[in-house]
């Protein structure tokens, strides 16, 4: 297997970075396979293999990504939520990649903003605390006050972190084409495709421009509600480098450690943040896609607070509806009906083995049937629909698992401030009001302009064509004909053996014939003996035999 030679040499440090890290590791066969090995001696696998055996595979591949810097990060961190890929240990260890960096000196932080907002700090900050409130791969966030008195958070990109980003995903995409055209797995996953999913991501997510966009969208979505808080941006001091949001202060909620706490209402944070994010997946198909508590607070009046918008996730229309009848599923504890609306989100696999996913998904039927709605897990129920799609290799879209995760986030979030908070039940008007949307008259009258060319197409049309046809089945005239291509070939290649096959039986009869007439005299015009006519016939005969065998070139 050989990687693109370019690319190769350009990148030639870090491929031999990354497949060092591999071999260290005890991956050293992965290198290979990834057509990695050539960066490595082969010695090297013994002498700088760190692998210990008291560590499973899992934790391996953790350790590897952390090593191997922020992009891996970021792929460990995406692939975490892949439950419909990886097996539920790899899963586990994914999740617990931690993205905390040492921060960068403050020194490269006042140049960025220089070189960002064309102003040096000083002019645009009356105070800026050197101090980062945190510290990320891809950026750091610094608390400051803007001359004009505003409390903001400056969120700078680390410096590097585009080219770092660049180059990883370049071998990325070489390390994926090769594998889907030589990998043992090529089969199952589309490689390339997965690299491009995850580019799309990772882009979105460094842009701090759509960061500030996905902020102010939430805002507006919900501006007037009291429940919950979305901090503004100052566009005039973002770029897709740098982010400034206004600050707000909060109680974190993992630092909501005591049950009665700070003077919050726990339950009805809970209640609350389950309630936004529910509106955000349910009804704007717009969703914060990392609920984990550092980037939630609660202000004061238990009012959530929502951090960090690099990641979200959308659903299209087709998706809203799908998840739309999974909740309605839920509602009405109808599991198949949650199971048809998973098998049609997902892609089956070509071989896949239907009898055995219906198995599995009545085991999952009957699983949840006694169990109250109230009791039923949402992480559990989850869990287990995905397991069933990895079992069966059904591939889920991205949004779709980027939405369970979200899911089960919330599950852990929500049910550690109030261990009796049951999102399903949370969940249970919003079906309805699905219910009532997809079926009041708005929604009908929407779906019927929606398809009203369609519809009139087929409604003029249709009386006609249905009367003809009647007309032809009552005088018996319907003919059903059926094309097979494949039947027009065989039948073609079976006339010719069969006319191969009669012109040897006519050249045997022929050299038969007129062998046993050769001396008998007999002649046919102008005094040609009959035996060597019918020799020279046997020589056409044979000859138009030897063409048709080469002509069918199966001679
Ligand atoms: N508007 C804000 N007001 C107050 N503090 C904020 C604000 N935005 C961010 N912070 C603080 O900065 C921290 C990091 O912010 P953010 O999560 O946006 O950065 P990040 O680099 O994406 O971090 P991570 O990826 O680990 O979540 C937050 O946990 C919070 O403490």
């Amino acid at each position: 297997m050989q990687l693109h030679l370019r690319k190769r040499y350009k990148h030639f440090s870090r491929y031999r970075e990354i497949a060092n890290v591999l071999v260290r590791h005890g991956f050293g066969y992965l290198a290979q396979q990834f057509g990695l090995a050539e960066f490595t001696g082969p010695r090297r696998e013994h002498a700088g293999s760190r692998e210990q055996p008291s560590l499973s595979p899992a934790e391996r591949v953790r350790l590897v990504l952390e090593e191997l810097g922020p992009t891996f990060i970021k792929l460990g961190q995406v692939l975490s939520t892949r439950a419909d890929l990886l097996a539920p240990e790899y899963i586990r260890e994914l999740e617990k990649l931690q993205d905390r960096v040492p921060p960068f000196p403050f020194a490269q932080v006042r140049e960025r903003i220089q070189m960002e907002l064309g102003q040096p700090l000083e002019e645009i900050f009356t105070s800026f605390d050197p101090v980062p409130l945190a510290a990320a791969s891809i950026g750091q966030v610094h608390r400051a006050t803007l001359a004009g008195g505003q409390e903001v958070a400056v969120k700078v990109e680390r410096p590097g972190t585009e080219k770092t980003l660049s180059t990883d995903i370049e071998i990325l995409y070489d390390v994926a084409r090769l594998v889907d055209r030589h990998g043992p797995w090529r089969e199952f996953y589309r490689w390339e495709e997965m690299v491009e999913e995850f580019e799309r991501t990772v882009r979105e997510e460094i842009d701090f421009v759509r960061e500030g966009r996905h902020a102010d969208t939430f805002r507006h979505q919900f501006a007037g509600d009291p429940t919950v808080y979305f901090p503004a941006v100052h566009w005039d001091y973002t770029t897709s480098k740098v982010l400034t949001l206004e600050y707000v202060e909060g109680v974190k909620l993992n630092a909501l450690a005591e049950p009665a706490g700070q003077g919050i209402d726990r339950r009805l944070v809970a209640r609350r943040l389950t309630d936004a994010l529910l509106k955000q997946i349910l009804l704007h198909g717009f969703f914060h896609g990392d609920p984990h508590p550092g980037n939630l607070a609660a202000l004061s009046g238990d009012r959530v607070l929502f951090m960090d918008f690099g990641i979200v996730g959308r659903l299209d229309e087709n998706l809203q509806e799908q998840i739309g009848n999974l909740v309605l599923g839920l509602v009405r504890r109808s599991t198949p009906q949650v199971l048809r609306a998973v098998e049609s989100l997902g892609v089956l696999p070509p071989h896949v083995d239907r009898e055995m996913l219906h198995r599995d998904i009545d085991a999952l039927r009957e699983k949840y049937y006694e169990v109250p709605l109230g009791e039923i897990s949402l992480a559990e129920s989850m869990s287990d629909v995905m397991t069933v799609a990895f079992r069966h290799r059904i591939r889920v879209p991205a949004q779709f698992t980027l939405l369970v995760k979200t899911l089960v986030t919330l599950d852990g979030v929500a049910v550690q401030l109030d261990p009796g908070l049951s999102i399903i039940e949370l969940a249970r008007p919003f079906g309805r009001r699905l219910l009532a949307r997809r079926f009041s008259p708005e929604g009908l009258q929407r779906l019927i302009v929606e398809h009203l060319e369609d519809y009139h197409h087929l409604f003029t049309h249709l009386p006609r064509r249905l009367d003809r046809v009647l007309d032809q089945a009552g005088r018996g005239e319907i003919r059903i004909k059926t094309v097979n291509p494949e039947m027009s070939r065989i039948a073609g290649r079976l006339n010719a053996m069969v006319n191969r096959l009669v012109l040897g039986i006519l050249l045997g009869s022929l050299i038969v014939g007129s062998s046993l007439l050769v001396g008998r005299g007999y002649t046919v015009f102008w005094g040609l003996p009959l035996a060597e006519a019918g020799f020279t016939a046997g020589g056409f005969t044979a000859l138009a035999l030897i063409i048709s065998i080469l002509r069918s070139r199966r001679f």
